[in-house]
């Protein structure tokens, strides 16, 4: 009997509970999962940033920690965290991810608000939208997210680069890699989104000198990290028009404060940290394989790499 601890915020064991212990049936693993396990008897760790556990120093006898969240940049720092770190690549976290960008970027490439806000009776049809191969769309970062919203982007026939820290071949999109890439990625785009992991190198990305690269009137996108934004650099470059519009998921601090000038500013369209959640039924399918690979004595899926971070 393998025990596995479920250390996330109290309302999602409810959500949890069910999906996991069917996924471990499922996957033959005879499992006591539970909130609470003495840390030298525990197996494994499903780990949100939320839950109790935040000291993995008892844990001496557990196999692996397997997040529920894509991002692992609040826990790959830790100290305490000696035990192999898996991220969470769900698909149905993928599938929400590539809904919400493919909405946003058509809200902005159809010009959409334009007539969603502006019923005053005039007929202007003197503006239609070009087609999506007209509009170059860049995706900074090309993992299992970025592939997937610039794929379902380049399906409906958008011009699409992605760029990634290192070489990356994603079928149907343009890559482009390193600081040199970056630069090409960048120039000319007229819709970027950010969906890269948040580390040491990527905070920032989007400062004043690489949104200046951007077509004049450019849009950005990012359900990915907060600090992947330089946020005065943003607003400098929305009050001078460089960037038209900011619709933006995440922040550096969430929930993001009421006072905070993005709430406010008329070319910004805030979400609060929903554009892909973690799906259960899915996630608990790649949970349980993760296990079931740990105990058939097989490298385990989608190890993070504490020195790059993600
Ligand atoms: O932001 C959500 C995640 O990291 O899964």
């Amino acid at each position: 009997m393998l025990n596995v601890l479920f250390s996330a915020k109290p309302q999602a064991w409810d959500a949890y509970q069910a999906p996991l212990s069917d996924a471990f049936a499922k996957a033959g693993l005879a499992v006591a999962l539970a909130r609470d396990h003495a840390p030298a008897k525990t197996d494994y760790i499903v780990f949100a940033p939320n839950g109790p556990v935040r000291d993995f120093a008892p844990y001496v006898n557990t196999k692996a920690v397997l997040s529920l969240w894509a991002g692992v940049e609040t826990v790959v720092d830790n100290p305490t965290l000696t035990q192999p770190l898996c991220r969470l690549v769900d698909p149905g976290l993928t599938r929400g991810m590539v809904e919400w960008v493919t909405g946003h970027v058509l809200r902005h490439h159809l010009g959409m608000d334009a007539h969603i806000l502006g019923q005053d009776g005039i007929w202007r049809d003197e503006i239609s939208p070009p087609l999506a191969a007209e509009r170059p769309v860049t995706i900074l970062g090309i993992g299992a997210l970025g592939a997937a919203c610039g794929q379902a982007l380049a399906g409906l026939g958008f011009a699409v680069t992605g760029w990634s820290r290192s070489p990356k071949d994603v079928p149907g999109l343009r890559c482009l890699h390193g600081a040199a890439g970056l630069q090409e990625a960048l120039r000319a785009a007229q819709i970027v989104v950010t969906l890269l992991p948040q580390t040491a190198d990527t905070q920032n990305i989007l400062d004043a000198q690489n949104l200046a690269l951007l077509a004049p009137g450019a849009c950005v996108i990012n359900p990915g990290r907060g600090p992947l934004i330089d946020d005065a650099a943003l607003l400098q470059a929305l009050d001078s028009g460089q960037i038209a519009h900011a619709t933006l998921d995440v922040f550096r601090r969430e929930p993001l404060p009421a006072d905070h000038p993005y709430w406010a500013h008329p070319q910004v369209t805030v979400t609060p940290h929903i554009a892909a959640t973690t799906r259960p039924e899915t996630a608990a399918k790649i949970i349980a394989e993760n296990i079931r690979r740990g105990e058939a004595g097989l490298p385990f899926l989608n190890v993070v790499d504490r020195q790059l971070g993600y």
